[in-house]
């Protein structure tokens, strides 16, 4: 039984909350739904984690749960080469025990010894079990919330593995914007491989288009080249947008003779990783193609948090900091950043609740009014008139119904916004001079600075765990697959799993919550 489409039962309001300027829109009232969808203003849930057509389980049928977890079950088991060609495994030439070869180690202490995963181990996928659907962040199969029990795939080297290092030629490559973190990545991707043995590891240049672009050469990856490259930001590699191919990707990976590949990206470039993954299924080439998720705006459905979030976060302390001094320190000041993430808006309120500073925290996913009575300038002029300055953080992707759009869109496809850091800037002076009150708004944007930072940490350490679990995944055999982390544990999740929409701030949700009592705003509708 094939499931799909988002769940309805998600995300009621919890009472008080205003509902997001969807009042009135068919299908959306005051407690049943948690987000607007700007241009064709009907009401959508925040798709959740799971997925399923409620249309297609009977609920009054005992056995709809079974159902449920066979076809989860299904959708997240992991594609294996073996699935479509003719692999046998051989024992796994990993081992943290470096003074005793292989053979001269009892099976199970050597077992035991270098923590090898089971196949069949499992993480629980959701820890909460929620009494209610109006519970903040609920998120609901059926209308009376049961507890179904949702497992993946544990990460982590298997005691078998469908490679032999020695001949195994590795690729790596980096796609879409820069993100703090990239290079430690690849740096623990190499290490990793040379712990199994592999010595043909090479660096895909630019992106996709260092597949087809013949000035693109292979960057030849070692230890000792990769040695430094986390002390710096960006990536050894390069980054691009566009150039997909996914036709000319998988002649280029044949005619190099990759047997794995290493794909570091977004939504974007895991879709493309998976449709590289279907092509070599196709040609029934042994090629596994593994992805690590590489989002600044930690934008990928089901994981606690992507590389480069933590350290983005925290760079934008040093933008929200400034525009705090200088808004404090002049007559009427109002602070103004603007900070990543074009549809979700985890970054701004983030580094808004980590701050403490910010007096209105704006998101894609909240839709606001600037002007009238509900509006953000008039609770501006409130905030001046009562504390004698203001700090505003907006999100790039917020506010754009506010804007003229141009359609335009990148090499990737994406969307090129409209500025609303510009616009809120220009709307906020002009409203302070109509009503004749003094206003000094200083406007930093900080995009490029917050990300081409290097890793902070606990970053590094993410980065470190997802690289190694990476070549983990391709030895033992998986392809289009990616890691990430689930409720503390590591997993490995199908690609189409976690590019089935951008994960976006859930207005329901605790955290979005914690930010609206943190900054004290009103809604702006
Ligand atoms: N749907 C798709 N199918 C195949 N390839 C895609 C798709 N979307 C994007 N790509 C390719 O993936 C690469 C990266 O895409 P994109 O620029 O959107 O970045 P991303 O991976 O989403 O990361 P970021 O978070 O920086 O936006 C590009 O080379 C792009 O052409
Ligand atoms: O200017 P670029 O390189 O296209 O990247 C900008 C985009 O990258 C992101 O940080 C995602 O990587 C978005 O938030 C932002 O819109
Ligand atoms: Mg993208």
């Amino acid at each position: 039984m094939a499931l799909k489409s988002p769940v309805h039962y998600a995300g009621s309001i919890t009472s008080g909350q205003k509902h997001l300027g969807c009042f009135g829109v068919p299908g959306c009232d005051r407690s049943r739904c948690v987000r607007c969808d700007k241009k064709s203003r009907t009401c959508q849930l925040v798709t959740r984690a799971i997925s399923v057509d409620r249309s297609q389980l009977d609920f009054s049928n005992p056995d709809w749960k079974k159902q449920f977890q066979e076809d989860f079950n299904r959708r997240f088991s992991l594609p294996h080469l073996k699935d479509v060609i003719d692999v046998e495994p051989r024992p796994t030439t990993f081992s943290l025990k470096s003074r005793a070869p292989l053979e001269n180690v009892n099976g199970s202490i050597q077992e035991s010894w270098n923590g090898y995963v089971n196949d069949d181990d499992r993480a629980l996928l959701k820890v909460i079990k929620f009494a209610s659907p109006t519970s903040a962040g609920a998120y609901c199969i059926d209308p009376d919330c049961s507890w179904v029990e949702q497992w993946v795939h544990r990460a982590g080297p298997r005691k078998q593995i469908y490679f032999e290092p020695p001949y195994v030629k590795a690729g790596i490559v980096t796609c879409g914007g820069l993100c703090p973190g990239l290079n430690d990545v690849i740096r623990q991707i190499v290490l990793t491989l040379e712990k199994y043995g592999v010595k043909n590891i090479v660096g895909i240049q630019h992106g996709f288009r260092g597949f087809f672009e013949d000035h693109l050469a292979e960057v030849p990856l070692n230890r000792h080249v990769v040695q430094n490259i986390n002390l710096a930001g960006g990536s050894f590699l390069g980054v691009s947008r566009g150039g997909a191919n996914i036709s000319d990707i998988v002649d280029s990976i044949q005619a190099r003779r990759l047997d794995m590949l290493f794909v570091l990206g977004g939504n974007g470039t895991h879709a493309g990783a998976n449709l590289i993954h279907e092509e070599c299924r196709k040609r029934k080439l042994k090629v596994s193609i593994v992805g690590v998720p590489k989002t600044i705006d930690n934008d990928i459905l089901l994981m606690d948090k992507t590389f480069g979030f933590d350290t983005a976060v925290e760079a934008a302390q040093r933008a929200i900091n400034s525009a705090y001094i200088e808004a404090h320190s002049a007559f009427h000041g109002i602070g103004l950043v603007k900070l990543m993430g074009r549809s979700s808006g985890f970054i701004t309120m983030h580094a808004s609740l980590s701050s403490g500073q910010v007096d209105i925290c704006l998101i894609p996913e909240v839709p606001f009014t600037l002007d009238g009575p509900h509006g953000v300038l008039q609770h501006l002029e409130h905030l001046i008139e009562t504390q004698g300055f203001a700090l505003i953080c907006v999100a790039e992707g917020a506010g754009q119904e506010h804007l003229q759009q141009s359609n335009a869109t990148d090499a990737s496809g994406n969307m090129i916004l409209s500025d609303i850091g510009v616009h809120l800037q220009q709307k906020i002076k002009s409203h302070f001079k109509e009503i004749g009150v003094h206003s000094d708004v200083k406007y930093i944007d900080p995009t490029y600075m917050v990300r081409a930072v290097r890793a902070n940490a606990s970053d590094a350490i993410l980065c470190t765990v997802l690289g190694q679990n990476a070549v983990h995944g391709a030895f033992a055999g998986f392809s289009g697959i990616t890691t990430g982390v689930c409720n503390t544990h590591n997993v490995y999740l199908p690609i189409p799993e976690v590019i089935k929409s951008t994960r976006v701030v859930d207005p329901n949700s605790r955290m979005w919550h914690r930010c609206l009592t943190s900054t004290g705003q009103p809604d702006f509708h």
